[in-house]
């Protein structure tokens, strides 16, 4: 059987005649099946939106859609083209009672005949703004196991604390197609698609932030400053002060991506215009925070209704609820929360 504690450079290259792959890894580490399934679908819209985003050019799959979702933001092709990808894989996956996406208004409850045990909130594509100048983009998942009673689901099963996911990822649909998983308790894995093979081949175990928080940067949107409050003002004059590098993609998967695996801090705060922050808190906030404190980082909100919270902790009223975001090292994430004291 594999090893997948062990990082396993160079496996999957074409010469290879061993390589381990997200199926092995699912269906070794695993032990439930329908969590099983639900991930092989997960990972096949992956591959499929993957797919889109390298055609999008010659498919004529750039632009607007024409529409606008639950959080106002004008829906571009590849959201919409993207967002009926993952449905329908999930749909077809038998292992699914409730799905969240950003670009459905409403939750969709899968009817009892068709549904399994477990909810899914995700961001079919993320990073809409990237998408017509070709840089990464990317999905983001979290899934719940249902606690109502019966078959079918409901929206109180996905509105609760961030710290009852059973399991979160991205894929980053970058110079390699990347995904990054994490089931609760154990540790972020990485895996890269190999499209010579069309599969998921497992790259690194246990990712962690670098010790010591890692290259100093900070990655924000700093044309907000004017609109933020004063403790985060004040952390990032510091970051300039102390020489920290400004990176920001815009992209949540990639400047997420780069803090784990660089180090430093990534922040999108509440603001004046926003005072809820902009990112959703099921499919955008609570992942990602699940992840960062899988490997070994801190998530939170920064002073958000009158407190400073860790972000899993929030329990959401709203499927398309927003927070502020505030994650990386814990080196960069508690000094700008000691801002607040
Ligand atoms: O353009 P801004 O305001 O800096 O916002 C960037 C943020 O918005 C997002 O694009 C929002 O996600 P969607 O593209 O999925 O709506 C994040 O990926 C990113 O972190
Ligand atoms: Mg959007
Ligand atoms: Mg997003
Ligand atoms: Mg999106």
């Amino acid at each position: 059987m594999a090893n997948f504690s062990k990082t396993t450079p160079g496996s999957g290259g074409d010469l290879d005649s061993e390589f381990h792959s997200l199926t092995e890894y699912l269906m070794t580490t695993l032990k439930d099946q329908e969590l099983t399934v639900l991930m092989s679908q997960m990972a096949l819209a992956c591959k499929a939106t993957s797919r889109a985003c390298a055609k999008a050019g010659i498919a004529n799959l750039f632009g607007m859609a024409g529409d606008q979702n639950s959080s106002g933001d004008d829906q571009k092709k590849l959201d919409v083209l993207s967002n009926d990808i993952f449905v329908n894989a999930l749909l077809k996956s038998g292992s699914c009672c409730v799905l969240v996406s950003e670009e459905n208004e409403e939750p969709i409850i899968v009817p009892e005949k068709d549904a399994g045990r477990f909810c899914v909130c995700f961001d079919p594509l993320d990073g809409s703004s990237n998408i017509d100048c070709n840089v990464s983009t990317g999905t983001i998942f979290a899934v719940y196991e249902k606690k109502t009673p019966g078959k079918l689901g409901s929206v109180a099963d996905v509105l609760r604390v961030g710290s009852d996911i059973v399991a979160a990822g991205y894929c980053m649909y970058g110079a390699a197609t990347e995904l990054v998983l994490c089931f609760k308790g154990q540790s972020v894995q990485r895996f890269a698609l190999d499209p010579s093979l069309g599969e998921f081949v497992h790259t690194h175990s246990n990712v962690t932030f670098p010790s010591g928080g890692g290259k100093k940067i900070y990655s924000c949107n700093e044309g907000n400053f004017p609109y933020w409050d004063q403790p985060i003002k004040d952390a990032v004059t510091e970051f300039k002060a102390k020489k920290y590098a400004l990176r920001y993609v815009g992209s949540m998967v990639s400047d997420v991506h780069r803090t784990i695996l660089y180090g430093g801090v990534f922040v999108y705060p509440a603001d004046s215009k926003s005072p809820k922050g902009k990112l959703r808190v099921l499919y955008e906030g609570f992942p990602m925070a699940l992840l960062v404190e899988c490997a070994g980082g801190k998530a939170s909100t920064g002073m958000f209704n009158g407190s400073v919270q860790r972000m899993l902790d929030l329990e959401p009223t709203h499927v398309h609820e927003r927070c502020p975001v505030i994650l990386g090292s814990p080196r960069d994430v508690d000094f700008i929360l000691s801002k607040y004291n």
